[in-house]
C-alpha cells in the first residue's frame, strides 16, 4: 500500500501533479455518442452548448469491426470541435478486452490535452484503478500534459459492488463512479433483460383480507437499484468523488426516466447518462434543484444566521442538521447557474420573491 505522503506525487517523471480535490463541474447529463458513427459525430457541434459532459463511446454499443473507426473518430471530433466549458470525456473499451490498451495509448496521446475523464468499464477492483492511474501518468508525461486526466469507473460487476469503497480511494485521479445496470445485472445473474429502470415482477403486496388471496391486495414495484446507488453514493461521497445513476435504455419512456433519474437525484447522484438526444432535457430538469426548493433553501439560511441553534419556519423546525442540507441545494443551484444561464434567471426570480 502506498503511503499517504506518496499519494499526491506523480506516478511518473515529467507527469502533472495529482489534484488534492476534484472540482465540481456541472454534469447533470454525460451525453453519450459514437464517434465513428457519422451522423452522430456531425451533431456534436450543435450538441456542445446543450450538454453538461460529451462522451465519446468506444465501448459497447460499439460494434468490434467498428472500434478503430470509433477511436480515429473521436480524435478527429475532439480536434475539430471547440468545445467551450462542456467537458470531453470518453469511455474506452474494458482493460481485458483486444481494443483498452490502444484507445488509451491513442487519446492520451493524440487528444489528451482536450480529454477531461475516461471512464473506465468493469472494474473489478482497486487494482484496476492503480494500473490505469500508472500508465495515464506515463502517457500523460510523453504527450506534456499539464493537467491531470481523471479516471470515472462504471460499477458494473458484482466485484466491483463488493469492492466500491477500495475503488472510489483508489487513486487522487478519481472523479466519480456510474451504476452499469445492464453489465451489473448479468453478473450477478438478475433475471432483467433491460438497460436500468425497474421491473413489473420486482414487487411486494399488501397482506390478505380475509381467506381470499385474491381480492383487495394492491401490490407495489420497488427499485432494483436503490442498495447499489445507496453504496455507490456513500463510497463516492466519503472519498471526496460524484456519483451518477448511469444509462436508462428505454428511450420511448421518457416518464419512467425521469423517475429513475429523480430517485438518483434525490438520493445524491450529480447526473446521469443521455444515450439519446431526448434524455438530454430530462436530465437538465431533474439534476437541476427546482427554484422553489432553491428558494426555500436559501430562506432557510438567511433564517439560521451562523447555521446554529432551532428555529421555526413555517411550521417547521429548522436546526444545524437542515441547514447543512439547504447548503447541499443552495450551494449546488450556485453551481449550475454560474453555467446556466436559463436556470440563474429563474433561481434569481425566486430570491426576489
Ligand atoms: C439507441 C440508438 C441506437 C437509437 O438510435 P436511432 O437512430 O434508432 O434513434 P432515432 O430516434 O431514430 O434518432 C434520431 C436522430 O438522433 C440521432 N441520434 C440518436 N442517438 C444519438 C446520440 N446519442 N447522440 C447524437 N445523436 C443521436 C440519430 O442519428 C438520428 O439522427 P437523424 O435525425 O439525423 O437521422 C442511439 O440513440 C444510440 O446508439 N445511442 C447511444 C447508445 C449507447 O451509447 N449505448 C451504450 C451506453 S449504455 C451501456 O453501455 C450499458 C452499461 C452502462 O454498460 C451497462 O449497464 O452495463
Ligand atoms: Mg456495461
Amino acid at each position: 500500500m502506498r503511503s499517504a505522503k506518496d499519494f499526491f506525487r506523480p506516478l511518473a517523471v515529467g507527469a502533472p501533479q495529482p489534484l488534492t480535490e476534484i472540482p465540481f463541474r456541472p454534469s447533470r447529463m454525460i451525453h453519450f455518442f459514437d464517434p465513428g458513427n457519422e451522423k452522430m459525430a456531425a451533431k456534436v457541434p450543435d450538441l456542445a452548448p446543450r450538454v453538461d459532459v460529451l462522451l465519446g463511446n468506444l465501448e459497447d454499443a460499439v460494434r468490434a469491426d467498428r472500434k478503430e473507426a470509433s477511436r480515429a473518430g473521436l480524435v478527429a471530433v475532439a480536434k475539430a470541435t471547440d468545445f467551450g466549458d462542456t467537458q470531453l470525456w470518453t469511455r474506452v473499451n474494458s482493460l481485458d478486452s483486444p481494443w483498452g490498451l490502444d484507445d488509451l495509448l491513442t487519446l492520451v496521446t493524440e487528444i489528451g490535452d482536450k480529454l477531461d475523464v475516461i471512464m473506465v468499464p468493469k472494474v473489478e477492483g482497486a487494482e484496476d484503478i492503480h494500473y490505469v492511474d500508472r500508465l495515464l501518468a506515463q502517457l500523460e508525461a510523453k504527450a506534456g500534459l499539464t493537467r491531470p486526466i481523471l479516471v470515472h469507473a462504471i460499477l458494473e460487476t458484482a466485484r466491483g459492488v463488493a469492492n466500491v469503497e477500495e475503488i472510489a480511494g483508489a487513486s487522487p485521479r478519481m472523479q466519480g463512479m456510474s451504476l452499469g445496470p445492464a453489465d451489473l445485472a448479468a453478473s450477478r445473474r438478475m433475471k432483467t433483460t433491460r438497460v436500468g429502470g425497474g421491473h413489473p415482477g420486482y414487487l411486494v403486496r399488501t397482506d390478505p383480507v380475509g381467506d381470499d388471496l385474491t381480492a383487495g391486495r394492491h401490490t407495489y414495484q420497488q427499485d432494483l437499484w436503490h442498495y447499489t446507488i445507496a453504496r455507490m453514493v456513500d463510497a463516492c461521497a466519503a472519498h471526496g468523488i460524484l456519483p451518477y445513476y448511469g444509462p436508462f435504455g428505454d428511450i420511448r419512456d421518457v416518464v419512467a426516466c425521469e423517475d429513475q433519474f429523480r430517485n438518483a437525484f434525490l438520493l445524491g447522484c450529480v447526473g446521469a447518462w443521455s444515450l439519446h438526444p431526448a434524455q438530454i432535457e430530462i436530465a437538465r430538469r431533474v439534476f437541476s434543484p427546482s427554484p422553489a426548493d432553491v428558494s426555500w433553501a436559501r430562506k432557510v439560511i438567511a433564517a439560521m444566521g451562523d447555521g446554529t441553534g432551532a428555529v421555526m419556519i413555517d411550521g417547521k423546525m429548522q436546526d444545524d442538521a437542515t441547514v447543512k442540507q439547504c447548503r447541499v441545494v443552495a450551494e449546488l443551484a450556485d453551481a449550475l447557474a454560474a453555467k446556466d444561464p436559463e436556470l440563474a434567471k429563474a433561481y434569481a426570480e425566486v430570491s426576489d420573491d
